[in-house]
This record gives C-alpha cells, structure tokens and sequence, in this order.
C-alpha cells in the first residue's frame, strides 16, 4: 500500500523548444500556485524593473542558467511543489542543444509530460520528437499546453487545429491521453486560473488537470524485482558473525519474509528469511527487522540458503521470473555526438549490473516525418532506432512495457565512461515503435 503521500505525488517532466516559453510556463505555474516564497518574488520585481521591464516570469527559473553560465553541467534539475491536494515534482529540463537527451532523463519516470507549443509555429519536427519519446516511454499523460495563445488573439481555430495535429501524432505513437491546453504563460491564461478570453475552451486548467491525473501504475503491485546492490558480510566477532545480507532497493514488486524467490543469473530458488533495514535515530544507527518491502524500499534481504549472490545478481518472485538472456532487442534514443555504427564496443549498464556489450544490428531508425521506421546503418545525435545487443554477462531483464526499471538500460563508453544512448527493451515481437 502507498502512503497517502507517495499517493498524491506526480512527477512532471516539461518539454518545448528553445523560445517556447517553458521556464515563464513553470515560473507562472510556481507563482499562481503560491509556491514562490515572497523573497524570490522581491527579487525578480526588483531585476524585472532593473531592466526596464514587466514582471519576467522566467527569472523565476533562470536560478539553473545563472549556474550554467558559471560552467556547472545540470542538465536536469528538480523542483518540488505542493498546492492543498498534492505534491510535485517537476524535472525542468533546459532548453538546450541537446534536447533528446534531456527530455529522455526528465520523462522517464514522469507521470505526467508537459510539451509546449507556440501557437504561432504550431507543431514543429521538435513536438515530434518530443511526442515519440513520451510515447517510447510510456509516460502515462501528456499534456499539450499550446503557449503564447495571446499572440493569435486568443483563436479558437488555432488552437483547434494543433490539437488535431497532436491527436493524430498521438494516435500513431500509441499515446492515449493527450489534454490539449490553450495557455498563455506570460498572461497566466488557463495556467492556474481559467481565462476569461478563452470562453470557448470548457476543459480544466494546467493546475487543475495535473492535481487530478493518476500517476504511473503502482510498480510494488508487479513481480518481485530486487536487484542486489551490495552484499554485506561483517564477518565480525560478535552477534553478527555470521549475518550474510543483500543490499538494494526494491525495484519493483514487493518482498516479504517467506516468500519463494529464484537467483538470477545463478537460477538457484530459495526464501526470504529476514528482511532488515537500518533506523537512524538520536542514539545511532540500529537494524530494524520488517516483515515486508515495498518498491521503492532500500532494504537488505537475507535468503535461507548459502547462495552465489553477488552486486548485480537480481532476487525474483518464484513464479514470476523473467529468466535471463544475453541478446536484445531494444529501442535506443542515441544520445551522443558519435555515431553509432555496428560492431561498436561498449558497457551496458542495467540494473546493479554493469557488463560488455557488442551491437549486433540495427534494425532502423525512426523517421519523424512519417512515424515509420527506415533502414538505417548508424544511429546519429537524438536518432531514435532499433538495435541487437550481445552482452558479455546474462541479464535478468524485462520488456519494458511490462516493467520500467528492469526494461531499461545506459549505454556507456568504456573509455570515458560517457553516457551514449538511454535504451528500452523491446516486447517479444520488438513492437516499441
Ligand atoms: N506573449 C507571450 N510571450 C510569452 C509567453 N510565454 C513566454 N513568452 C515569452 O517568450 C520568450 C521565451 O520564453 P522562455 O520562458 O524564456 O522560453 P523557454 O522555452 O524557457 O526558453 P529556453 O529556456 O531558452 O528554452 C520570453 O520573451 C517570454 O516572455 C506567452 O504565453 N505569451
């Protein structure tokens, strides 16, 4: 069961092109939602008139460029608010070069994306991109908020035909839920409070839409994931001279003392005989025994049976285990200004597991004009494609359509250890695109 907190927590991810009006949309959204302290607010009046101008509402988001500027890489940083019905967090990703990579990071555990478009551009290859990506990461929700709806003199057929434009979009990336929202970040039109020049528009508001979209569905209701992290040995003198315990964080499912579970790789099955987890408290650091874990949970999970376990070994429901496998097929978004070509050589980092990687084909890339795949012989910089991997280690992995954690994976240089590509695995019959 989720706690009445982790019940009403949404995690958001925003999205647009450079110019689109996101930072104003988020500084909007944070200033009518009264999530601004009076400090904050003090200060943007006070640089706003500095520079002749309105109250800039961007400059509420802008505390990322100014450390940018200093030299320090965020790519994505995260904003928590609250209203009276729920709790927030919002990955605000800059606008930037690379945007794919950006957009990658913030939606993949959002509930719910936000993708602007300037009414005046309606939708560029940009929303397209942004659109195929929400939807390769089955983001639950999206959101159209159709920015700068004041500079078309609030016009219901433009915004009428984006929709439309979108809905198709949508219906060919298999996104269900698309709220399509006229707004104007920089008026606050239907950002918090219903505008009164969009009389033709009956749906709700950015604020009201996102305190009642349902989040991601509860990943501790699936199969047991629990990928070891650490094994802990003390191998001391005292009580605990012969605990041997697993280390990780629940990545899925729930675990519970007595429960059947096989050992991935090794396929060894065995039960959960303890669970513990450490308390900290004002008098030092304790063991607390559970009698269960939920997703999400950092617990260490003792077996009944000496075991090969090891970082990166992964404990699975007994009668719900994925197996292992050494090729895949996956979807990647290609993240780096190398190119892929096959044949290359790099680390793939899954779970707890790190190992060598081989690709093996690729199979095509998507096309953003018409949503189809093309043959394709390397991947580019945001190319989206489909690929074979050979992995040096068996992975204890799962389509990602049916688990998020253990159906992803990093692709790694070995060299400098760079980020290259963020990949999905695909169903059995490679249906993600
Ligand atoms: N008229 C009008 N202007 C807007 C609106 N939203 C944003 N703007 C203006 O558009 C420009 C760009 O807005 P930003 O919020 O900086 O855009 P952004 O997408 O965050 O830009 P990057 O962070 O550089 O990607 C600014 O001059 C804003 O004042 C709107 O709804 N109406």
């Amino acid at each position: 069961m989720s706690t009445p907190f982790q019940r009403q927590l949404l995690r958001l991810a925003t999205a647009g092109s450079v110019d689109d009006g996101k930072s104003t949309l988020v500084g909007r959204l944070l200033h009518d939602c009264k999530a601004i302290l009076a400090d904050q607010i003090a200060h943007v009046q006070t640089v706003s008139e500095a520079r002749g101008g309105d109250f800039d509402f961007a400059l509420l988001t802008d505390g990322l460029r100014a450390e940018r500027e200093q030299g320090i890489t965020i790519d994505v940083a995260y904003r928590y608010f609250a209203t009276d019905k729920r709790s927030f967090i919002l990955a605000d990703c800059p606008g930037h070069v690379q945007y794919t990579r950006n957009t990658v990071t913030g939606a993949s555990t959002a509930d719910v994306v936000i993708i602007l478009v300037d009414a005046r551009h309606g939708v560029l290859e940009q929303t397209r991109r942004h659109l195929a990506v929400a939807g390769l990461l089955r983001v639950p929700h999206v959101v159209l908020a159709v920015n700068k709806i004041d500079l078309v003199g609030y016009d219901e057929a433009v915004f009428k035909g984006i929709a439309k434009d979108v809905s198709q979009l949508a219906d060919q990336l298999d996104i269900s839920d698309v709220q399509a929202i006229p707004v104007s970040a920089l008026v606050g039109d239907n950002v918090v409070e219903q505008s009164a020049s969009t009389t033709w528009y009956d749906g709700p508001t950015l604020l009201e839409y996102l305190e009642s979209a349902t989040g991601r569905d509860d990943i501790s209701a699936r199969p047991l994931r629990f990928p070891v992290q650490y094994v802990i040995r003390p191998q001391t003198d005292d009580e605990y001279r012969d605990y041997r315990g697993y280390t990780g964080t629940v990545a899925s499912g729930t675990v519970s003392v007595g429960d059947q579970v096989i050992v991935l790789p090794a396929g060894r099955r065995t039960s959960v005989s303890g669970i513990d987890r450490a308390v900290i408290s004002a008098t030092g650091t304790a063991v607390a025994e559970r009698p269960s874990a939920v997703a999400g949970e950092a617990v260490t999970v003792r077996l009944a049976d000496d075991l090969d376990v090891a970082r990166g070994s992964v404990i699975v429901a007994a009668d719900s285990s994925p197996g292992t496998r050494r090729e895949l097929s996956a979807t990647l978004c290609w993240l780096s200004e190398r190119p892929l070509t096959v044949g290359a050589r790099l680390l793939i980092k899954h779970t707890t597991t790190t190992a060598q990687a081989i690709v093996t084909k690729i199979n095509g890339a998507l096309d953003l004009d018409t949503l189809g795949v093309i043959d394709a012989t390397g991947l580019e910089l945001n190319d989206i494609g489909k690929v074979q991997l050979k992995i040096a280690a068996p992975l204890a992995a799962d389509p990602y359509s049916s688990n998020n954690i253990t159906g992803s994976f990093l692709l790694i240089d070995a060299h400098d250890g760079w980020t290259l590509a963020a990949g999905m695995i695909d169903d059995e019959e490679g249906e993600l695109l």
